[in-house]
């Protein structure tokens, strides 16, 4: 049962204009995390009207914010996979479909579902992780193991239910054929957001981009390109203020810290990552921008010069930031301490 409350306050309310939401909420510099939590769903439904999906595609105001109060609802409230990172992935595409003119790129029907595979791809994220899912035998894996990608088949299967809602189905002016397609499409983009996906095919992607071969009537390049953008969205938090990018790696180490807590009391060994008695965050953070998140904004900027290159410099920045906190640690300037990664 959808709020009614929320209904009436999403479509009655005067829409907000785009800068009481955060400042340049349309520029690659924003921070969707300063949105107040109160705003998010209005600002959602703002992206749609921006994108002019909601008139394209003929979305009732009350389907759509019904919609986006079920996506929301669908979120539980781990410290990391929670609704804030469903809003700031969604923005940031938001971000890329507006200022890289990715109608250029992709068939209208790919525009608009990676926008809503967006704003979906973790829902009911539990705050575990696939090899947590499949080695403690859990409901999910029962369904999904054989397949793989246990919580992300969970995401899409989740984002299906709530279209099949009575009045939540934003799609539901598009004929059977197209509504296939884009069930086809967001199934691709949720999938491409598991890591192990991601690692078997970022040689294809940086193939595609670096050949600067992208041709928008090979199918196959359109799916890569959707997956690097989605991975980039997913991993958006990073291209901010560094304060942002703290932050959010705080939320994102007390998750992977709870779940290393949860293996050790069921007598496993959790990964070094997990480990809150081994990790070494800076050392681990360092690796995984460089290694993972900087070479997707990287591929970007092959293809987009212009309008990329403020994410790579900002990535870089982030990992310089990193890189001190572990000279200080290692000099032992400074205690090891949450304050010192995490606080001053
Ligand atoms: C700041 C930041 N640090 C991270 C450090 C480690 C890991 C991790 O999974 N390490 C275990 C592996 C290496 C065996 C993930 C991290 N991470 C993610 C993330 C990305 C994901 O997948 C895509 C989006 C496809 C890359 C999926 C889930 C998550 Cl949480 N988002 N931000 C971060
Ligand atoms: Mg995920
Ligand atoms: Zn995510």
């Amino acid at each position: 049962h959808v709020p009614d409350r929320g209904i009436e306050e999403l479509t009655s309310a005067p829409t907000k204009r785009m800068e009481d939401f955060c400042p340049n909420f349309d520029s690659f510099v924003s921070v969707p995390r300063h949105v107040a939590d109160s705003d998010t769903c209005q600002a959602v439904m703002f992206m749609f009207d921006d994108l002019s999906l909601t008139k394209q595609y003929r979305i009732h105001r009350t389907t759509l914010a019904r919609f986006v109060l079920l996506a929301r609802k669908g979120y539980r409230d781990p410290p990391y996979h929670n609704w804030s990172h469903a809003f700031s992935v969604a923005h940031f595409t938001y971000l890329c479909l507006k200022n890289l003119r990715l109608e250029n790129y992709l068939t209208p029907l790919e525009y608009f579902s990676f926008l809503v595979a967006s704003l979906c791809h973790d829902i009911d994220h539990r705050g575990t992780n696939n090899s947590f899912e499949n080695s403690s035998g859990s409901a999910l894996s029962g369904l999904y193991s054989s397949e793989g990608s246990v919580l992300e088949r969970h995401h899409f299967s989740q984002t299906v239910c709530i279209l099949n809602r009575e009045g939540c189905n934003v799609f539901e002016n598009l004929s059977e054929k197209e509504y296939s397609a884009v069930l086809d499409i967001i199934r691709d983009i949720i999938l491409a957001t598991d890591l192990a996906h991601h690692l078997k095919i970022r040689k294809d992607i940086e193939a595609m981009v670096s050949q600067k071969k992208f041709d928008v009537h090979n199918q196959q390049h359109r799916y890569l390109l959707l997956c690097l953008l989605m991975t980039a969205s997913d991993l958006s938090d990073q291209t901010k203020v560094w304060k942002n990018t703290r932050q959010v790696a705080k939320l994102i180490y007390q998750e992977f810290f709870s779940l290393g807590d949860k293996e050790k009391s069921l007598g496993k060994q959790p990964a070094e990552g997990m480990d809150r008695d081994k990790a070494d965050i800076p050392q681990l953070q360092v690796n995984f921008l460089n290694i993972i998140a900087a070479p997707v904004y990287k591929a970007m900027e092959q293809i987009w010069p212009n309008e990329c290159g403020v994410l790579c410099k900002q990535i870089e920045r982030n990992i310089s930031n990193w890189k001190t906190i572990r000279q200080k640690l290692e000099n032992k300037e400074v205690e090891k301490t949450d304050r010192t990664i995490f606080e001053e």
